[in-house]
């Protein structure tokens, strides 16, 4: 079974030593330093008090790799667009794609049912290129829970959790997926395979929604945001208005508001990924995490006011510190009005 990692950074490469520990066939696609360091010393990854260095193939190249049975997506979701051409030669009649980012994925309304089927994010997925290129019939769902993190080049850090739901877009539990599943636990994670893997991408994007634009906007970590009265009825404000769009299409939320935001708590002093982008100059990943539940609240007529307002400040941010050329669109004038 080959198995492809499209972007071997802080959660690829976690993924990429796990599996390579395991035994698997699992090539990693990188680039620049950290690329060059794997290539020289391997890729080592530390957890605790462990340290395990492996050295699977490494390059930027998907042409020396060819066709996989599965490509791991864990780029920024942001970029994936960009190496659509170049992922084509991993890509045969069989390989699965898995989405291992935040946010809502290209193949969200495959399978889907209902008069949104077959439907494309032009914030997620500009001209529905990801949806024909990549092929939405490919995809597995996948929700990363675990953090981590580039700690050097070639080295991952590795923070919390080991939690990767999968899951396919039709709910079928099939024998793809299942074997990813089986694969994955081998290599010490869990797995769960979901027959309603939207529920939890959306149980997730509840916390990136309003955590990770507040955060980059306050530089307050996940313990203040979610203590501080203020931060946290804005939290609840914009999580009340993804909540009503995400039931608009047929979601199920296993906790409540209150529950999601006092786990958000409990993680600590914790910097969200977009707040930690900010800091290091590398591109917000605005689009995927906020702007496209604007769209989804617009497809669906559902007002976002709240919403609306810290994605317009986010965007601001980030085009003024040269960190966004995405698709973001000025506040919707009659969402404004409703607030
Ligand atoms: N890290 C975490 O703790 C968590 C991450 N996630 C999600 O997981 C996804 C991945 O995040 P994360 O691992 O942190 O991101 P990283 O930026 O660490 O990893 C992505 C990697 O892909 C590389 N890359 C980008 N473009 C190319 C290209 N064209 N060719 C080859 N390599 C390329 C990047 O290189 P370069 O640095 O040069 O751009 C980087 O090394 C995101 O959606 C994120 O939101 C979810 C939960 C937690
Ligand atoms: C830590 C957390 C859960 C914040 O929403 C996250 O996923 C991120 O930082 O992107």
């Amino acid at each position: 079974m080959k198995i492809c990692i499209y972007g071997a950074g802080a959660i690829g490469g976690y993924l990429g030593v796990q599996l390579a520990r395991a035994g698997a066939d699992v090539s990693l696609i990188a680039r620049g330093a950290h690329l060059a360091a794997m290539r020289e010393r391997g890729l080592t990854l530390l957890a605790g008090e462990e340290k395990h260095t492996v050295h699977p193939r490494c390059t930027d190249d998907a042409a020396e790799l060819g066709v996989q049975d599965y490509v791991i997506i864990t780029l920024k979701a942001h970029s994936i667009t960009g190496v659509i051409e170049k992922m084509q030669p991993l890509l045969g009649p069989h390989t699965r794609i898995v989405t291992a980012v935040n946010g809502i994925p290209y193949w969200y309304f495959h399978k889907h049912g209902g008069p949104y089927e077959n439907a494309t994010l032009e914030s997620i997925d500009p001209g529905g290129r990801q949806w024909r290129e990549l092929g939405a019939e490919r995809a597995i769902g996948c929700i990363v829970y675990p953090a981590t993190e580039i700690e050097a080049p070639g080295v991952i850090r590795h923070v919390y959790g080991n939690n990767f739901p999968l899951g396919e877009p039709s709910g079928e539990i099939t024998p793809d997926v299942q074997r990813l599943a089986d694969l994955f636990v081998a290599a010490g994670m869990k797995a769960p395979v979901l027959d309603r893997i939207r529920d939890e991408i959306w149980l997730k994007l509840w916390g990136n929604v309003c955590f990770n634009p507040i955060s980059a906007l306050t530089h307050a970590t996940l313990d203040v945001i979610c203590t501080d009265p203020a931060t946290r009825a804005l939290s609840r404000a914009i999580m009340v208005e993804t909540q009503g769009i995400a039931e608009t299409f047929g979601v199920k939320f296993r906790v409540d508001v209150e529950r999601r935001i006092e786990g958000a708590r409990k993680v600590g002093a914790h910097k969200t990924s977009m707040l930690q982008d900010l800091e290091r100059g590398r591109p917000m990943e605005i689009d995927p995490l906020v702007t496209v539940v604007q769209e989804m609240g617009r497809l669906t007529g559902i007002a976002t006011p709240a919403l609306d307002s810290v994605l317009a400040m986010v965007t601001q941010r980030a085009r003024i510190a040269g960190l966004y050329d995405g698709v973001s669109t000025p506040a919707d004038p009659r969402a404004l009005a409703v607030a």
